[in-house]
């Protein structure tokens, strides 16, 4: 069995709950694209967040971030992680409840401070206090996250691997989104290159699961935090969509 992602899937949630690092592995979980918005604001400008937010401010950072979500859900079904402020928008929110479903990864404070202590990539938590400041954006955004399609919760016990399963489980709630199909290819009974059979079942435990590490400590400078090939667009294995949407 496999399955077949008829939406975009949008993960969503605070700084440090795992939208990137959740969202590359169930790309690769259900063989599908994978984008974030923060990467592709990045490459169009060539500059980094904090550049961007320092050349240009916020309000030009959230322009063009509620413009890379349109373009990018208006692309076939895929996985989409955002950056955390992108869903205060009720713009970007109409246009993901349209074309897409979103997921909240909710994660608590202890757990996204032990995630974004150590770096400084993050514009928004450069003040005096970070750690009170991620508290206060988290108690005021939560009510927004709690409008998503689905909730995962994100606890410091499961790897990456095993939220990407959690996320996977969830997502089979939906049979708008992701379907589960027989697979029609190899006659051995493999899953095709990329994919991880059922996702859900045993979805997690298809590959041992890569512990993530927090982040490490990064000058500003340093661009793009993710430097590790991705499954992108261009990279992906061939979808098995059959262009639905
Ligand atoms: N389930 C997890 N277990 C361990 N580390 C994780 C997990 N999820 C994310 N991380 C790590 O936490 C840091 C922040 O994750 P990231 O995906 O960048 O969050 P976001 O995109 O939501 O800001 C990264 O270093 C990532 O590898
Ligand atoms: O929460 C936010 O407002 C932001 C989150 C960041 O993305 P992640 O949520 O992927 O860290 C990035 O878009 C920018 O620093 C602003
Ligand atoms: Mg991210």
């Amino acid at each position: 069995m496999t399955e077949i992602l008829h939406k975009t899937v949008v993960l969503v949630g605070m700084m440090g709950a795992g939208k990137t690092a959740i969202g590359t592995e169930l790309a690769r979980l259900l063989g599908v694209p994978f984008v974030d918005s923060d990467d592709e604001i990045v490459r169009a400008a060539n500059m980094s967040i904090p550049e961007i937010f320092a050349r240009d401010g916020e309000a030009f950072f959230r322009l063009k971030e509620a413009q890379v979500i349109a373009r990018l859900l208006s692309g076939p079904p895929g996985i989409l992680s955002v950056g955390g402020g992108a869903f205060l928008s009720a713009e970007t929110r109409t246009r993901i409840t349209g074309l897409g479903i979103s997921v909240w990864l909710r994660a608590d404070l202890e757990l996204l401070w032990t995630r974004v202590r150590q770096k400084t990539s993050r514009p928004l938590l450069r003040t005096a206090n970070p750690r009170q400041t991620l508290g206060e954006l988290l108690a005021e955004r939560d009510p927004i996250y709690a409008l998503a399609d689905l909730t995962v919760d994100a606890r410091a016990e499961y790897s990456i691997a095993e939220m990407a399963g959690q996320v996977c489980a969830a997502l089979l709630s939906r049979p708008d989104v992701v379907q589960s199909a027989p697979y029609a290819g190899g006659t051995d009974g493999s899953a095709p290159a990329g994919t991880a059979g059922r996702a859900g079942s045993g979805a997690a435990k298809a590959q041992p699961p890569p512990r993530g590490e927090p982040d490490r400590p990064q000058t500003p400078s340093a661009g793009n935090e993710r430097a590790a090939p991705r499954n992108t667009t261009a990279g992906a294995p061939a979808r098995r969509n059959g262009g639905a949407k």
